[in-house]
């Protein structure tokens, strides 16, 4: 039976949000599956429009002759969705696969269809993770083939198979209790494809790329989730598309009310960043949702994910809140600090790079020259944000250590220098850098301590600060702010 089921056909054509929105939920509330295919090639179809070669005109009457929703037609979709089921059903012949779940080669098969497709050009620019792309111009992304094989999958019938992510790789299970793996896809630049491979040797490596065993293993309507997370509203390094980005948005949010989100810490950190874009009023606010990211990685994924913890640090960076960013970075080292690091953990390590080498530097700096604000100018006399530090470099030597590549260069000293120097002396004396281990080697919380230190150093900084106050000339010693700031507390 060519062409997608009847009552998708009634939303078409499709001409604004509302009317996409209204196609995904009736897909998302059955009585059938989500269908896979259909949904990514109207996403990427509305993506392709907003995003690719427009022309961004300057004059104010182009802006308001362009449409700012792109008509979809039934016959453009209709087209694709046949020429997708055309290629997957005239090349897979199920009847040597007759097994009630799926095979190890049938899974390598449906991979080679979508793989044998592709253009060898490109693979890493945006908008090629959507079937669109695929079916227009025979590119995909490493999400994208991914995606493809569990959508042909869907086509085929074979309900067992279904996707699998990880932070930065995706591949497939299957089987009959969902617990085998295979490779579907490429990984990262200049690397041989592991097709059809299991992934446990990979995840025996205790590689971030596999989460150590804790990937995002999704059922139908995850898969839709990853769809919708997947898509791209940028039109260029400078400009996102507005209309896109509000789609997403509102796509999901849909699967949020849904619960398709709850096990899906990467896509509740997309629908942060959107709310911080664009806010809706009546709605958790982008802080609230990252903490969801993080609690929902604990709670499905023994805390093994590291994006959830640095969506919200670049958050409160972006906020100037420094010192509960540098916690985030601190919690986020807790986690790699689980791992051990391989060749194809790029990603990660640039993203701890940064952190150390440009964005902590950044706020040591920022705070030391902007001494008119008394709350940041407390950060360089903050032992929690002295020990938060050090936490972060401590966890990522343990990453270091026992892993096949080295992490930590001279340049990572050079800033970790930078940075704690900064600090004041008597605070980086203040910090108790080994918790004792009672019996069962948990840290012993010594929470009075460190209020008690805090409290401690307050009192100190007074009195220091008076003498240096009456030694001082007038006015210019940053001290000043901190005790004025002090006076008020006590005054309060
Ligand atoms: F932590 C913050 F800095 C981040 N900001 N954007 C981040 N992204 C954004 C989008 N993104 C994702 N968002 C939703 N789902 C997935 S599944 C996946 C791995 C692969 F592409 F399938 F191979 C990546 C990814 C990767 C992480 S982390």
């Amino acid at each position: 039976m060519a062409g997608f089921r009847d009552p998708a056909k009634k939303h078409f054509p499709l001409t604004d949000i509302s009317s996409v929105i209204n196609l995904f939920k009736e897909q998302l509330e059955g009585p059938d599956e989500p269908n896979l295919a259909l949904l990514s090639i109207v996403l990427g179809c509305i993506e392709n429009t907003l995003t690719l070669n427009r022309a961004i005109s300057t004059n104010e009457d182009d802006r308001l002759l362009r449409p700012i929703f792109p008509v979809v037609d039934l016959s453009t979709v209709d087209a694709l969705y046949t020429k997708f089921e055309t290629l997957v059903k005239g090349s897979v012949d199920l009847t040597k696969y007759t097994g009630t779940f799926s095979s190890r080669e049938l899974v390598k098969k449906i991979s080679d269809v979508i793989w044998s497709s592709l253009s060898r050009s490109f693979k890493d620019k945006a908008h090629l993770q959507s079937l669109y792309s695929f079916l227009t111009g025979n590119k995909l992304d490493c999400f994208g083939v991914a995606f493809g094989v569990v959508a042909a999958s869907q086509l085929l019938g074979r309900n067992d198979i279904h996707l699998s992510l990880s932070e930065d790789h995706a591949w497939v299970v299957f089987g009959e209790d969902g617990t085998d793996t295979a490779e579907v896809t490429w990984h990262g630049k200049g690397n041989e494809d592991k097709r059809g491979q299991s992934i446990a040797l990979s995840v025996a490596e205790k590689s971030w790329l596999y989460l150590n065993g804790h990937p995002v293993i999704c059922d139908r309507n995850m898969e839709v989730a990853a769809l919708v997370s997947a898509a791209n509203p940028s039109i260029n390094m400078m400009t996102d598309s507005i209309e896109m980005g509000a789609l997403q948005q509102e796509l999901l949010w849909l699967l949020y009310d849904k619960g398709h989100l709850l096990k899906y810490p990467m896509g509740l950190g997309n629908l942060g960043d959107l709310e911080e874009i664009s806010p809706n009023p009546g709605r958790p606010p982008p802080l609230a949702i990252f903490q969801e990211a993080i609690s929902s990685a604990i709670k499905y994924y023994d805390n093994h994910h590291v994006y959830p913890y640095t969506y919200m640090g670049g958050y409160l960076y972006r906020k100037r809140r420094y010192k509960e960013a540098i916690k985030c970075w601190a919690e986020a080292s807790n986690v790699i600090r689980k791992f051990n690091y391989t060749r194809e953990d790029e990603e990660i390590y640039k993203e701890f790079l940064e952190i150390s080498n440009e964005l902590i530097p950044n706020i040591v700096k920022a705070v030391s020259l902007n001494t008119t604000d008394r709350v940041q100018m407390n950060i360089l006399y903050n032992p929690e944000v002295y020990g938060d530090i050090l936490r972060f470099y401590d966890g990522i030597c343990e990453w270091e250590e026992g892993s096949s590549t080295p992490v930590l260069h001279v340049g990572w000293a050079q800033h970790l220098t930078f940075s704690l120097n900064k600090f004041d002396p008597r605070t980086r004396a203040k910090i108790d850098v080994g918790k004792d281990e009672d019996e069962d080697g948990e840290k012993e919380e010594n929470d009075e301590n460190d209020n008690e230190s805090e409290a401690r150093l307050k009192e100190e900084l007074k009195t220091d600060n008076r003498n240096k106050l009456l030694q001082s000339k007038e006015g210019k010693d940053p001290l000043k702010t901190v005790l004025e700031d002090l006076k008020k507390e006590d005054s309060s």
